[in-house]
């Protein structure tokens, strides 16, 4: 990608002083975990980069876990990553991942819980692999992301949190932060680099589009049997087929036609071929637009709920538990997986994001 380059935040020495006395902190704690809390383009990112190359520099084995959802460096998009560092890198998309946790979606709002829970699983591998541990963080900091921010700290429980100052209305929600975490971790507030480049939505979707595209760059068809696999993330699949009786009552009551449904324990989910109507979402019934599945993406999983990388559904052939998927996993890969967990964004394999899905829809 030309412009705006698909890595946003580069190794650079250039930065403020502030983050020279960072390294010299970090350098004297025993075994840290240091998480960098700022908004939307404070420089987190450039932060943290520079922080680990410099830690590298001095010996050090640096674990790093990206949880910036919305842009992440170390890839796939749409789950939190942990890589490595044992050389200097120039960004964090240079970094080979090393094990991911899926959330399904670019923006953690829905997905609090598993965002902190996919964070604190990987700074506890990172723990035992590295000599410290740095987590970067999405740029959402009030509303549920400054829930977010507040339990991962609390979960995580960092041995030092690291906060950019910020401006404006930004401002305030960091000192809430800063004093509410203050009783958990060491905090530090840096300066705001006057380098800092703030980018429009349009910027940060391009840079996600290239993102998307450099994953997806050597996928290939496969047929996922959900009869070996665990279906998480719906509430398709779960609970047992629809009967033709009970398919013919939803098509003459509703005007659908009822493509497939199950009847789970205390309600009924019927994918429909109609679309353009509103999702119908009601306590027993949820109905679900076929259209809605087309581009979903989805997780494989392994049997410790690490994602083992990502798919993108391109025919579900329901009535036979059969998926269509692109995936870039090998065969080998795949067969690690013990179950499909479905996300919540739907996205071409040449980056362009077609829609988010609200977490109830699925
Ligand atoms: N010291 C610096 N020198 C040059 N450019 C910088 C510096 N610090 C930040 N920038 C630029 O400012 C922009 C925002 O920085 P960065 O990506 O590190 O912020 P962030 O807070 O991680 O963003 P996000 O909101 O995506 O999490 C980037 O384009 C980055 O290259």
């Amino acid at each position: 990608m030309e412009g705006v380059g698909s890595n946003k935040a580069i190794y650079t020495t250039d930065v403020p002083e502030d983050r020279v006395e960072l390294v010299e902190m970090i350098a004297s704690l025993e075994k840290p975990v240091v998480m960098f809390i700022g908004d939307v383009d404070s420089g987190k990112t450039t932060s943290l980069t520079f922080v680990a190359n410099e830690l590298v520099n001095l010996g050090y084995r640096v674990g790093i876990v990206d949880s910036d959802l919305g842009q992440k460096g170390i890839l796939p998009p749409a789950t939190v990553s942990l890589g490595i560092a044992e050389e200097n890198f120039p960004s964090l998309s240079e970094i080979e991942p090393y094990l991911h946790y899926f959330i399904g979606i670019t923006t953690p709002s829905q997905y609090i819980g598993e965002t902190v829970v996919g964070v604190k699983r990987l700074v506890d591998v990172a723990r035992s692999l590295a000599d410290v541990v740095l987590i970067d963080t999405t740029g959402f900091v009030t509303g549920p992301g400054f829930e977010l921010k507040r339990l991962k700290i609390e979960a995580v429980r960092p041995d030092l949190a690291v906060f950019i100052e910020s401006t404006g209305e930004r401002e305030r929600a960091i000192e809430e932060l800063i004093e509410v975490s203050s009783s958990l971790t060491e905090t530090v507030l840096l300066r705001r680099s006057d380098k800092v480049k703030s980018h429009s939505q349009e910027e940060r979707r391009a840079i996600r589009e290239a993102k998307w595209r450099a994953y997806f760059s050597s996928s290939s068809p496969v047929i996922v049997d959900l009869s070996t696999l665990r279906v998480s993330g719906t509430s398709m699949f779960s609970g047992r087929p629809l009967t033709g009786e009970e398919k013919e009552l939803f098509e003459r009551l509703h005007d659908w036609v009822v493509l497939a449904g199950w009847k789970g324990k205390e309600s009924y989910t019927v994918v429909k071929a109609d679309s353009g109507r509103r999702p119908y979402n009601r306590s027993v019934i949820k109905a679900i637009d076929f259209e809605t599945l087309s581009n979903l993406l989805i997780g494989f999983i392994d049997e410790l709920g690490f994602c083992l990388g990502l798919g993108i559904l391109k025919w579900p052939r329901l009535s036979e538990g059969l998926l269509e998927v692109l995936t870039p996993l090998s065969e080998d890969e795949l067969s690690r997986a013990v179950e499909v967990r479905f996300g919540r964004i739907r996205v071409t394999e040449s980056g362009e994001e077609l829609a988010l899905l609200r977490r109830e829809e699925l």
